[in-house]
């Protein structure tokens, strides 16, 4: 199938869920997580949700990450450019939601995405190749073409995978890993 095609399908069904089905499922998720082997790095990149688009709630894995003294790195979007800037998530730092709904620190300690070794990426749907569709603005493609080449990719979802994504392209970065509230699934 396309991503035109498959991010639509997958939208309609995110937007059937219920609070309480979001809240399990990124309990579920979170849970699975655990079990990766993933946790002797130091920093780890995580997007904060979008709640009216009925996004896997991060809180949880906020929690995992700061309970094990994590470094934790957000980004800040540029909508003009569609590139994101990373700032560590710290007490101190002053988070803002930006009018595509998305939290956002306002300001901080800018961390290079060289410095990242674990990606969490938010999706729409992502087929058995490891291949992703988000909301096709390409600003994971370019963020993750900046990360060190062995940055630890790992994909987060309600729904199990789809088969194939035909149309994919160069810019397109496969997962590592996609976890799903009943599956984890690993591409290597
Ligand atoms: N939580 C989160 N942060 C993220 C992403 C994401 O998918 N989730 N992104 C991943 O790339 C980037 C932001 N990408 C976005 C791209 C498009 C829209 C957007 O079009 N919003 C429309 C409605 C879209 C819809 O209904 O699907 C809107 O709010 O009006 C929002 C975020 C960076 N940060
Ligand atoms: N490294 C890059 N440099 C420049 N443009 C890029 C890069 N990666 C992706 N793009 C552009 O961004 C857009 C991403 O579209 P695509 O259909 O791959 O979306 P997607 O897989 O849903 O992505 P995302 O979740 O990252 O928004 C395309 O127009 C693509 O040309």
């Amino acid at each position: 199938m396309l991503k035109k095609e498959i991010r639509l399908a997958s939208k309609t069904k995110r937007n059937q869920l219920s609070a309480n089905n979001i809240d399990e499922k990124s309990i579920a998720i979170a849970n699975q997580l655990l079990a990766l082997n993933i946790w002797q790095y130091s920093f780890y990149h995580l997007f904060l949700s979008i709640e009216q688009l009925k996004e896997i709630n991060t809180e949880y894995i906020l929690h995992i990450l700061s309970g094990k003294d994590k470094n934790i790195v957000v980004s800040k979007s540029d909508f003009e450019a569609l590139t994101m800037k990373h700032f560590l998530l710290t007490d101190a730092t002053p988070l803002k939601v930006n009018k595509w709904g998305i939290p956002e620190p306002v300001n901080g300690i800018e961390i290079s995405p060289k410095q990242i070794d674990v990606v969490f990426i938010p999706l729409l749907a992502f087929d058995l190749k490891g291949n992703r569709i988000g909301y096709g603005k390409g600003f994971y493609d370019r963020f993750l073409s900046e990360c060190k080449t062995d940055v630890i990719k790992i994909g987060l979802s309600f729904f199990e995978a789809v088969e194939s994504i035909e149309d994919t392209n160069e810019n397109d970065i496969p997962l590592d890993y996609c976890i799903t509230p009943e599956k984890v699934y690993n591409f290597n």
